[in-house]
């Protein structure tokens, strides 16, 4: 565990290097880890966790399209794949991955098998911060930690499948067996982060949250949108206008921006395009902060996790979801896209 710099503030880092799989494999070498939920994370977590050498189990509910997946995946029917209820029972290091409503609809069963010593793992601070809306409250004879890969369940897995990781941050609510951070580190090291910094449940909600519906998706599709747009109206083929919103930004700009900073992709463009982007910079500034602000706000009330939990909670939910994201496979720009996609050499 070491502190770094990060520009003027330092934090605590744990690296792989620091915390080997070998010493991550010795802390849990008498845990049976359970992972409840099979979606996005679930199957990322628990197949790196098995791949490492972790003695693992799934939980998820029987006649469901995700067991079904667990089963595709090499997962065996009471071997190591079981209902939600066996798999609490068996684990003794649970790992909650269920979607976030749910998690709070299961919340009374699995409550009933968190024994004293036993290890309650989340991938996100939702439940225990907004426990007044979610009622998820753990007892106090268990640990209470978070794993949370800063990624997809995709690049957690594909990242892994290629050698590399992902940063995941971790946070300790409840230490009962006064080993839970050491616990964590080499759960963290298992399901393949490349290195875990420090956080708290609450400000790896808020920030999640928040980064989500803004930069890393909301916002982005929004402006990503709105330049689609006008290049349209003003006569711009769809190929043209694809290319200079989406394909360049992904082909091409972000992974300069990943390889070396926003400064030194700014470098490596045309002084034309310097001149501009650094005069419009302040405008899209200036036009987006408030949004940014009124966004922390509605995450720092609550409002987001009252939206959350009572859309996510309706019966109706998946079909009503599958129809907003098919409206947005069907726009222009995302049927063009397939095509560009195709074209890539
Ligand atoms: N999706 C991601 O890549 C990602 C990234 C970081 C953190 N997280 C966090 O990880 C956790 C799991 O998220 P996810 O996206 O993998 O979840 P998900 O939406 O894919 O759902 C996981 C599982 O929940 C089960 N489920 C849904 N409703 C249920 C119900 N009523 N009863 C029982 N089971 C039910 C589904 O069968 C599914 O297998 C969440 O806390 C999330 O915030 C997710
Ligand atoms: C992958 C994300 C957006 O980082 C995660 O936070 C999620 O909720 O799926
Ligand atoms: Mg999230
Ligand atoms: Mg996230």
């Amino acid at each position: 565990m070491s502190k770094l710099k990060f520009a003027y503030t330092e934090e605590t880092v744990v690296t792989r290097e620091e915390f080997p799989l070998q010493k991550a494999k010795e802390v849990l070498k008498d845990e049976v880890i359970a992972v409840i939920g099979y979606g996005v994370q679930g199957p990322a977590q628990a197949l790196n966790l098995k791949d490492n050498g972790f003695h693992v189990i799934v939980g998820q509910r029987k006649n469901s399209p995700s067991w079904d997946k667990a089963v595709e995946d090499g997962w065996e029917p009471n071997k190591n794949l079981f209902s939600i209820e066996e798999a609490c029972q068996k684990g003794t290091f649970i790992c909650y991955l269920l979607s976030d409503a749910a998690q709070m609809q299961m919340w009374p069963t699995v409550r009933e098998f968190l024994t004293p010593g036993k290890t309650l793992c989340f991938s996100h601070g939702f439940s225990v911060t907004y426990s007044d809306k979610t009622g998820v409250v753990p007892p106090p004879h268990v640990d209470v930690v978070l794993v949370a890969p800063k990624g997809s369940g995709r690049s957690v897995r594909k990242l892994f499948e290629q050698g590399k990781g992902i940063n995941s941050s971790y946070a300790i609510e409840q230490d009962y067996t006064k080993k839970a951070e050491e616990k964590t580190l080499a759960f963290g090291i298992g399901v393949g982060s490349g290195y875990l910094f420090q956080t708290n449940f609450k400000h790896e909600v808020y920030s999640d949250l928040f980064g989500e519906r803004g930069v890393l998706m909301g916002a982005l599709a929004g402006i990503i949108s709105a330049q689609y747009e006008v290049l349209r109206e003003n006569g711009h083929s769809p190929s043209e206008a694809f290319n200079e919103t989406v394909e360049e930004l992904t082909q091409s700009l972000v992974p300069l921006i990943s390889e070396n900073g926003m400064d030194w992709m700014f470098k490596n463009c045309s002084t034309t395009a310097q001149r501009g982007a650094l005069d419009w910079m302040p405008k899209f500034k200036k036009a987006t902060l408030p949004v940014f602000h009124s966004l922390y706000k509605s995450v720092s009330t609550g409002e987001e996790a009252r939206i959350v939990i009572s859309s996510n909670s309706r019966e109706d939910y998946r079909e009503k979801l599958e129809a907003e994201l098919q409206k947005l496979h069907n726009e222009e720009i995302w049927q063009v896209g397939q095509t560009v996609r195709k074209l890539r050499p």
